[in-house]
């Protein structure tokens, strides 16, 4: 079976298991769905980008005792296979290097599901020492997982994860543990909001927890662990529809019923022929009522060494569930040259979801948009627009319209344009009601609309508090980036929020040269 990663489609991969796997996909993908305007071809400078690839950093061979005691417990009681990758920095940023050429297809690592943490649908509470019940069953997913990291943690050398653990990162990167001044550094108000957010749910989420899920005699973890092991979770756990009980389980259930079924006929309690049509019809229940389950339901997995790889757009490779084998696995996309870094897509993510969720921002993402949180502002403040108008807009179906409004490189959606041409007609065309403006009304009209546009990008660049070229020089000063997370000078968090808005800010100017301003 075979699921999709988000936006992506299924791929072909090892013969004998691509027509039963299922492709999973990182959490934090699809969470910002622009609707508009159509997908476009990523402009030229997304596709240098792309063809960078393989201008990487060299790769600097990581064989610290943590890695190398991880990796011989991956190769020995983990049993994960993988072929021609090493972990490995490149500028700092750990990930896994080719240590071979490897070809389109090959597989790359295959995880068992055994040596992986993961939480199916309706799972039973694995840590009732350390949360409750009641908690379990009301707390969202990464909650979940975050405990069960934690309590793995809590065993010590004890847990059979204990390798893994060990090398987790501590610092994460991620903005919902950065502090105000950091995330106001971002500059972009529609992240910076759903970070606050972010954190005031996470408190939320660790209240609850000490508050009313943590059984009688047992100590909460503390808050800045819960904080990390979501921030974890968040950062390397995959998703994918619930493919239900896995292959070995459900031959159990098979293996149950038969012999059910022959001790009734051995021992004469009932027909040979009804009990046989009975335990037919269990075993088709049971897969159908699975079938019908796996359709809604989810399964979140993060798995050791596939959570080393990192992210790039320009690249398809995937983690897949393999049902027969009950195993987790990355299959190139294509070919990796010796000493190249080795990525999988984690979807097509814009850089508002990487860095929330994943503490970076991708250079030139061909998915990057803009969100502009209130448009109207800028549309209000570079030309004249009447109160009346005003009103007929927001009495009408696109009152929100010039609200977070997503802009991609490639343009504005089209309610956004609807609304602005309206804004911008004259008494005697706007007579003719908003729907009329759906469609170019006149080449004046649209010359007009352009400029509109063109001047609020740029009174929304003018307000950043910093330019795209003071940006690069921030970046670029003092060079280079290190394991302790400075890079130009700059703090991890400074550096991360500094190439974030330089790409907001590429957004913008992209937009702009689109329209020919
Ligand atoms: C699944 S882990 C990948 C391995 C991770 N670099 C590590 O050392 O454990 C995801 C994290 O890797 C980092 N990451 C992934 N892709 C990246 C990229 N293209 N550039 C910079 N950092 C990246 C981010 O910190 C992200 O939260």
């Amino acid at each position: 079976m075979h699921l999709q990663q988000l936006g992506h489609p299924p791929r072909g991969g090892l013969a004998n298991v691509a027509a039963h796997r299922r492709v999973l996909s990182t959490r934090g993908a699809g969470r910002f769905a622009p609707t508009e305007p159509t997908p476009q071809p990523p402009p030229p400078q997304v596709q240098q980008q792309s063809q960078q690839q393989s201008q990487q950093p060299p790769p600097v061979i990581l064989d610290d005792w943590r890695t190398q005691a991880f990796m011989s417990w991956a190769r020995g009681p983990a049993s994960i296979r993988f072929a021609g990758v090493r972990p490995s920095t490149f500028a700092g940023v750990r990930g896994l290097a080719a240590s071979s050429d490897i070809a389109p297809e090959a597989l790359v690592v295959e995880v068992p599901r055994r040596s992986a943490v993961v939480l199916a649908p309706k799972q039973r509470n694995p840590c009732p020492d350390m949360v409750t019940d009641d908690w379990w069953k009301s707390a969202p997913w990464f909650a979940k997982m975050a405990a069960m990291l934690l309590w793995h943690k809590s065993r010590g050398s004890q847990s059979p994860l204990a390798l893994w653990l060990a090398q987790l990162p501590a610092d994460t990167g991620v903005p919902v543990r950065w502090n105000e001044r950091q995330i106001a550094a971002l500059q972009y108000p529609h992240l910076i909001t759903q970070v606050k957010e972010q954190q005031r749910e996470w408190q939320q989420l660790y209240d609850d927890l000490v508050n009313k899920g943590t059984p009688p005699g047992a100590q909460p973890p503390p808050r800045e662990d819960f904080i990390w092991a979501m921030s974890c979770v968040r950062s390397r756990t995959f998703s994918g529809p619930y493919v239900g009980s896995t292959l070995q389980d459900r031959l159990r259930t098979a293996g149950l019923v038969a012999v059910l079924a022959l001790g009734n006929t051995v021992l004469g309690l009932a027909d040979p022929q009804k009990t046989l049509s009975a335990a037919i019809a269990v075993l088709l229940f049971n897969v159908l009522y699975e079938v019908i389950l796996s359709r809604s339901l989810r399964q979140y997995a993060i798995c050791p060494l596939i959570d080393f790889f990192n992210h790039s757009s320009a690249v398809q490779s995937e983690v897949s569930y393999n049902y027969f084998g009950d195993s987790y696995s990355v299959v190139a996309s294509r070919e990796f040259k010796k000493g190249e870094q080795v990525f999988i897509s984690y979807g097509p993510q814009s850089n508002d979801s990487l860095m929330q969720y994943y503490g970076f921002a991708e250079a030139n993402n061909p998915h990057d948009v803009y969100v502009m949180t209130d448009m109207l502002r800028w549309v209000t403040a570079v030309r004249t627009v009447g109160q009346s108008r005003l009103d007929a807009l927001r009495a009408s179906a696109l009152a929100v319209s010039l609200q977070q409004v997503v802009i991609q490189r490639a343009g504005f959606p089209a309610e956004a344009l609807q609304a602005i041409r309206f804004l911008m007609a004259s008494d005697k065309e706007a007579a003719a009601g908003i729907s009329s403006f759906s469609k170019p009304v006149s080449p004046d009209q649209e010359a007009q609309l352009a400029l509109v546009l063109a001047d609020v990008v740029r009174r929304e660049l003018e307000q950043l508090g910093s330019s795209l070229q003071e940006d690069m020089a921030l970046l670029n000063g003092g060079g280079g980036s290190g394991g302790g997370g400075r890079k130009g000078g700059l703090l991890a968090a400074e550096a991360a929020a500094v190439a974030f808005r330089l790409e907001k800010k590429r957004v913008l100017t992209a937009v702009l040269q689109g329209m020919g301003a």
